[in-house]
């Protein structure tokens, strides 16, 4: 599809600039093969994972909502997100949402943008985060979802990218940022590897373009329920559930809604108008990067993510 202007899928650039603008993101000599585990790591042999869209028909089939979290890789650090994995699978997530730090982060809020900086500064790097999922990953019963900007894919190239997430073991990949018309080389590299590539849709997509988003999207449709940037809200648009309703007059895949959910109330709020799943990342990422220390985070999390999957069928 070629079109004059770059647009995204998810962001809506002001200007018509290429807003891929390289960042280097500096070398480090951090790497996770440094840390030591918190715990020791008990290796249990799980049955291997399924895919995300094979989990939201295995919902389906029980009557239940995905409850999906987001973190961010590398904050506190990488020992801790690799925890975090293992607390936030174990309490029933069913997916999870991992963050790819990234130096321009424009569709995050104040939360994930602090939590980003701090994980930079520690210098957390993509091969940092490759090296803790291959240990990790196989312990987990729910998939992992990588969560990155287009711009740390197309430094590594497309094609090399998928292979080594691949490799391991993650099952999909959202990209906020991607331009509509670049979704394909993306999906067909994707595809090739036997990853879903998971599309957003916003409030301000008009129809006929969220048509082809939902068409195009894999694993689940991401319904972003309000406009502006990731972070907690007092509460959730009941546009969501019209929108749902659109969504669902387009395609049967599943969707999932994130973007200012935190309470049980607006998890179960979102559930009931028909969400297939629900999403929330910075009031995680928050409990984890703000807390007086991992052991503490790693509580924190667990307690909160056990009231917000209890608030869901
Ligand atoms: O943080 P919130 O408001 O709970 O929203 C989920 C969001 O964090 C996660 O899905 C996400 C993190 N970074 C993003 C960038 C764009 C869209 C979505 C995201």
């Amino acid at each position: 599809m070629a079109t004059a202007q770059k647009t995204t899928l998810f962001l809506q650039p002001k200007k018509s600039h290429n807003q891929f603008v390289s960042h280097s993101t500096q070398r480090s000599n951090v790497s996770f093969k440094s840390f030591t585990p918190m715990a020791s790591i008990s290796t249990t042999i799980i049955t291997p994972t399924v895919g995300l869209s094979e989990t939201f028909s295995k919902l389906k089939k029980q009557g239940k909502v995905a409850f999906i979290p987001y973190i961010t890789a590398g904050d506190p650090d990488l020992s801790t997100t690799a925890e975090a994995l293992k607390v936030l699978d174990s309490c029933g997530s069913d997916i999870i949402e991992l963050g790819v730090p990234y130096s321009d982060p424009l569709a995050d809020g104040p939360v994930i943008q602090a939590a980003t900086a701090r994980a930079l500064a520690r210098g957390t790097n993509f091969d940092a985060i490759l090296d803790m999922l291959k240990e990790v990953i196989p312990q987990l019963s729910c998939p992992v979802a990588l969560f990155t900007y287009y711009n740390p894919i197309l430094k590594r190239g497309v094609e090399k990218f998928m292979v080594t997430i691949k490799e391991v073991g993650i099952h999909g990949i959202v990209v906020p940022d991607v331009p509509l018309e670049e979704t394909e080389i993306l999906r067909k590299e994707a595809r090739k590897n036997n990853i879903e590539l998971v599309l957003l849709t916003t409030p301000t997509t008009p129809t006929e373009r969220m048509k082809p988003i939902v068409e195009a999207a894999e694993g689940f449709v991401y319904l972003v329920s309000s406009i502006g940037v990731t972070g907690a809200r007092t509460s959730v648009s009941d546009r969501v559930q019209s929108l749902l309703q659109d969504i669902k007059k387009a395609t049967d895949k599943p969707v999932a809604v994130g973007f200012g959910i935190s309470k049980p109330e607006q998890v179960q709020q979102v559930a009931g108008w028909g969400a297939d799943g629900v999403i929330v990342g910075s009031a995680m990422v928050k409990l984890l990067g703000e807390a007086k220390s991992p052991e503490e985070g790693l509580k924190d999390l667990e307690a909160y993510t056990k009231t917000l999957k209890a608030a869901l069928p």
